[in-house]
């Protein structure tokens, strides 16, 4: 049993101490307690091991003690109360602690139970931990549901928005439709009222059209009785007819038996006559053979006819004349036509829109017409025996003319070089030339070369010459006889049409060209190219040259139309006057007269060899069919009828055999020792004038008088005024001409390659030759003087052109041949090497026959061909020499 303090002391943890604390406070608050009583007190091991009731019966025998004893220090009334009081403390500590014990007991037993209850709990703990992780699971899962169902909701909020929306949107779409719904209802109910009243109207109508009807309908049955009636009588009368067309029928029957009989009877009559037929279409189909074979023949003689009409004009040398007509050009094919009739016998006529009747029509007649469809091949092909008779030493000329962008460059060099098929007269010819030549390579050698210049505003210029100093050419030299080489300008040796090819888009790119209100890009300049040829028979040695002038004319319209000013008028000016002076030549040529005006214009003195000696000539009339080019056309044609009529004589081949080369040897030696002659009695001329300046001009005078046929190769010619004003000009001129001329002899020496003969003249102009006087020599080189101007201050300047024409014109064969000789000395060195070799072999003069010239020894300095001549083969490059190459310009 514990007791109060111990339960005390066990409340505060510290009973021991406290219980004994508190004990001695109060002892020492009663210092009168006796020592031993504390002693005996403390004999208490501990208080707590002490029990109550122990302490209870020492406070006890404390307080009886001091009852018994009397002592005064406590109250016997207070030790009595408090011996009660603790009396009282003790029962009721001990019924506490009685009823502590009962509680103890209690609680043991509550303990017990709580302990079965533990472990029971324990085991539904054991187990609930087990579910709890299965709830746990649960919860987890319940979880994942519950964000997935989060989720959800959230999207089933937006969704919830969004049906909002719609439902606002659809809230309004159908507020907006009910509006419409009340509008539509509005208008239906509208319509309908409209409808009911058309419908009320339509009734009425209805019903009046009923009545209509229903009286129509009557009529119409009574009218139907009628008809019935009517078609009943019909019906009878048709029945009547029936009977009679039976009867009808009956009787034809009858009478085509007899006609049947009568037809077999015919058919018979048919076969007869049939065979009759047959005989007579027989006989009549010989005689119609015999006609076509008539026709056929009637072609053949006409074709005949126009070859040998051909050859008359041929042998007369007319100038041959094609007129070829341009197609219209794309774009244009709305526009009228001049041309109403294109015959095959060369016949045009034309027609004038703007006359009516017979003047409107006008025929003309040519040796060839080609119509716009023409080819290049087809005009071709009629040109081509012209162009292969140049290989066998022919002299020939073809010349385009007509207006601007009439198609004279298309017919003569064609639209492009590239197309074969476009390549106009110019490449066709020289590849012909090459193809023939290639296949008589066995008997005759052929050498070609070409020159090309033009004439621009009256002056000449080398198209293949990329050297400027020497592009524009200096006077024509007309005193080269017969005027067809072009003395100034480069010769370039070719072997194959790419050579020409090469050569010529050099020259067609150096061309003078310029837009006209008439073409697009106008040639403003007359072109020629020339093709000189010369073939070695390889048997007899004989010798052939020929030489054909290709010439693009420039324009031909008048100057208003071209509508040209400035620089451009210019051009025009001088076109006009250089065709103008070849429609003079030709008009005098066509009337046979003596004065033939070459000199005045370029163009004229480059054709002169060809349209005044006995050559071939071919001019292509080219003509713009275009309505508005109808006057331009007409003086084309009327140009081309005048140049028809020209008689350029029986033109003849340039050959020469060996005996006529031999003779031509011995005239160069000869005229060689004449000319040393010439310059001893010029030495003793000079000598005697020295002392006697009048005589000196009487000499001189006889000198110039002599010869006006003779020029310097480069002297300006003079003017009538100095010429007859100036007593020095011949001095002058002499000494300036023959400057001039040396510069331009070295110019042309590029032509030779090395000293040699040069012939000069003609036999006719022989005798000019020896009335023109000495030639100069100057620093070794010679030049003829231009004495024949000298003294043609009375003289009409054209009647010695004329003269001079005239000469050139009739020489013939000779004069072609010397300046083919020229020529040949150019492109062909070895010739003049064996001639000057034979004059070197030889010095004893020959007896010469009567056309016999002068021959001038030249030292000529070796030029280079430049780029060309490096494709010439190489026996004749030896002698081409190397020095002061002249390059060709690069295309
Ligand atoms: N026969 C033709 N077939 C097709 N086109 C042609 C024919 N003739 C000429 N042409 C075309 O007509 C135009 C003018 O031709 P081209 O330049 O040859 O005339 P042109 O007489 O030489 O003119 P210009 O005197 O101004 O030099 C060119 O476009 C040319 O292609």
């Amino acid at each position: 049993m514990t007791t109060q303090s111990e339960a005390y002391a066990t409340k505060n943890g510290e009973p021991g101490s406290n219980f004994s604390d508190a004990f001695q406070s109060k002892h020492e608050f009663h210092g009168d307690f006796p020592a031993s009583k504390i002693s005996e007190l403390m004999k208490l091991e501990s208080l707590e091991s002490a029990t109550s009731q122990s302490l209870f019966s020492t406070v006890n025998r404390i307080l009886e003690e001091r009852i018994e004893k009397k002592d005064g220090s406590i109250p016997q009334r207070v030790a009595s109360v408090v011996k009660l009081v603790v009396q009282e403390i003790e029962q009721r500590v001990s019924k506490q602690a009685e009823n502590m014990r009962k509680q103890r007991n209690l609680y043991k037993s509550r303990e017990d139970r709580y302990q079965l209850k533990i472990r029971a709990i324990e085991t539904l703990a054991t187990g609930t931990i087990e579910e709890n992780e299965i709830v746990m699971k649960q919860l987890q899962q319940i979880k994942i549901e519950k964000a997935l169902i989060e989720k959800k909701m959230k999207l089933e909020e937006n969704d919830l928005d969004r049906l909002r929306k719609e439902k606002d949107h659809y809230e309004s779409q159908i507020s907006s439709l009910k509006q419409e719904l009340e509008l539509a209802k509005t208008t239906y109910e509208e319509n309908q009222l409209q409808l009911e009243t058309h419908a009320k109207e339509t009734k009425i109508q209805l019903e009046k059209r009923i009545t209509e009807l229903e009286c129509f309908l009557a009529d119409s049955r009574n009218k139907v009785k009628e008809l019935e009636d009517f078609s009943e009588s019909k019906f009878l009368r048709w029945k009547r007819k029936e009977h009679r067309y039976v009867h009808f029928i009956n009787s034809q029957f009858g009478s085509l038996q007899e006609l049947r009989l009568a037809s077999e009877s015919l058919k018979e009559e048919v076969l007869k006559t049939k065979e009759i037929y047959v005989d007579e279409v027989h006989h009549f189909g010989l005689n119609l053979k015999e006609l076509v074979d008539a026709a056929q023949n009637y072609h053949t003689v006409l074709e005949e006819n126009r070859k040998l009409y051909n050859e008359v004009q041929d042998l007369k040398g007319n100038i041959r004349v094609y007129c070829r007509i341009r197609p219209f050009l794309p774009g244009q094919s709305e526009k009228h036509t001049t041309i109403q009739y294109i015959g095959d016998n060369g016949e045009l006529v034309v027609i004038n829109p703007s006359k009516q009747g017979k003047d409107s029509h006008r025929l003309f007649k040519f040796n060839k017409v080609f119509g716009p469809a023409a080819t290049q091949e087809e005009v071709f092909r009629d040109t081509q025996p012209l162009i292969r008779s140049v290989l066998d030493g022919y002299n020939v000329c073809i010349f385009a003319y007509g207006q601007t962008g009439s198609g004279k460059t298309y017919t003569m060099t064609g639209p492009s070089v590239t197309s074969v098929e476009d390549w106009g007269v110019n490449y066709r010819a020289l590849n012909d030339l090459f193809n023939i030549s290639q296949s008589r390579k066995s008997s005759i050698a052929y050498e070609i070369g070409v020159q090309m210049v033009e004439i621009y505003n009256e002056q000449v210029r080398d198209l293949l010459s990329n050297d400027s100093s020497q592009k524009r050419l200096g006077i024509w030299n007309t005193s080269q006889p017969n005027g067809i080489a072009v003395p100034d300008a480069i010769m370039h040796p070719v072997k194959t049409t790419t050579d020409v090819l090469d050569l010529m888009s050099i020259g067609l790119m150096n061309r003078a060209v310029g837009a006209t209100a008439l073409n697009e890009r106008s040639s403003r300049s007359h072109s020629v190219l020339t093709v000189h040829v010369r073939g070695m028979d390889l048997e007899t040695n004989a010798v052939l040259r020929g030489c054909l002038h290709l010439v693009d004319l420039a324009g031909s319209e008048r100057v208003e139309r071209s509508e040209s000013t400035g620089d451009r008028l210019r051009e025009a000016q001088h076109i006009n006057k250089s065709l103008s002076a070849l429609g003079d030549v030709i008009s005098a040529l066509a009337q046979k007269s003596s004065h033939v005006p070459y000199r005045n214009s370029k163009l004229t003195q480059v054709l002169q060899g060809s349209l005044g000696s006995q050559a071939k000539a071919l001019m292509f009339i080219q003509l713009n069919p275009d309505v508005e080019s109808f006057s331009e056309t007409i003086s084309t044609l009327k140009f081309a009828e005048r140049a028809s009529g020209v008689e350029l004589g029986a033109a003849r081949s340039n050959k020469e055999g060996r005996g006529v080369r031999e003779l031509m040897e011995q005239m160069a030696f000869l005229k060689d020792v004449v000319m040393k002659k010439d310059e001893e009695i010029g030495r003793l001329r000079s000598f005697k004038t020295n002392g006697n300046a009048e005589r000196r001009d009487t000499n001189f005078s006889s000198y110039r008088s002599a010869s006006p046929r003779m020029h310097s190769i480069e002297a300006p010619h003079p003017s009538r005024t100095d010429l007859d004003n100036s007593s020095e000009y011949s001095d002058k001129h002499c000494e300036a001409g023959s400057q001039q001329s040396i510069d331009s002899l070295r110019h042309h020496e590029e032509f030779f390659q090395q000293p040699r003969l040069e012939i000069v003249g003609s036999s006719k102009s022989f005798t000019e030759d020896v009335r023109s006087g000495p030639s100069l020599t100057n620093g070794g080189k010679t030049c003829n003087l231009d004495v024949g101007l000298l003294n043609f201050g009375d003289t009409d300047s054209e009647e010695r052109l004329s003269d001079m024409s005239d000469g050139i014109f009739t020489t013939g064969t000779e004069t072609d041949s010397s300046i083919s000789n020229r020529v040949e000395h150019t492109l062909f060195p070895e010739t003049a090497k064996q001639a000057s070799e034979i004059v070197e072999k030889r010095n004893v003069p020959v007896k010469l026959p009567r056309p016999y010239q002068i021959v001038q020894v030249r030292p000529r300095i070796a030029l280079s061909m430049g780029e060309r001549s490096s494709k010439v083969s190489s026996s004749k490059r030896a002698t081409f020499g190397s020095s002061s190459a002249v390059k060709l310009p690069k295309q």
